[in-house]
């Protein structure tokens, strides 16, 4: 009998600047996809909600505590590796100095984006962040 795998949540944050542009970062090396490019956020854990585990993790890997949180979308992706269904926010203000805890890369990014790979669980929002803004998100650009 196949057993259904279970899905582990995610919180994730869409830092929006006062231009527009999206804050993207690096996968921590020794992580599955290390070097990826993906918006910052993590697991949720037991007895936090969305935005209290993206308040904790945009602490942890940026040093930045989030101001008021958008819960925008929800979203599936199915890894070799995890089950994931990610819970999209969108953040627009935040207090402290960006701090790259973990040794990650960050860019700020504007369609069309310079930065790749980016995590393939991160395609569907960034076609919809590009439709907002009347632009396009081609991923097979991303994977020349
Ligand atoms: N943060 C983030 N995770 C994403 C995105 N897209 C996406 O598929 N994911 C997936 O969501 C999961 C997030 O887990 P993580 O490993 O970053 O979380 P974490 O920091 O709590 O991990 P840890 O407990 O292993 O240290 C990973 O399986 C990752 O592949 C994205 O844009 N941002």
């Amino acid at each position: 009998m196949t057993q259904a795998r279970k899905h582990t949540e995610v919180a994730v944050g869409i830092l929006l600047r006062s231009d527009g542009a999206m804050l993207l970062s690096t996968r921590p090396p020794g992580k599955a996809y290390a070097g990826y490019w993906e918006f910052p956020g993590g697991k949720i854990e037991p007895g936090e909600n969305v935005e209290q585990a993206l308040r904790r993790e945009l602490i942890e890997e940026l040093g930045v505590t989030i101001g008021a949180v958008q819960h925008w979308k929800v979203t599936e992706y199915d890894y070799p590796h995890a089950l994931v269904r990610l819970h999209w926010c969108k953040v627009q203000a935040w207090d402290g100095d960006f701090e790259m805890r973990e040794g990650q890369q960050m860019a700020w990014q504007q369609f069309p984006l310079d930065v790749r790979p980016v995590l393939p669980g991160a395609y569907d929002v960034l076609r919809w962040l590009a439709e907002e803004r009347g632009q396009v998100f081609d991923p097979e650009v991303l994977s020349n």
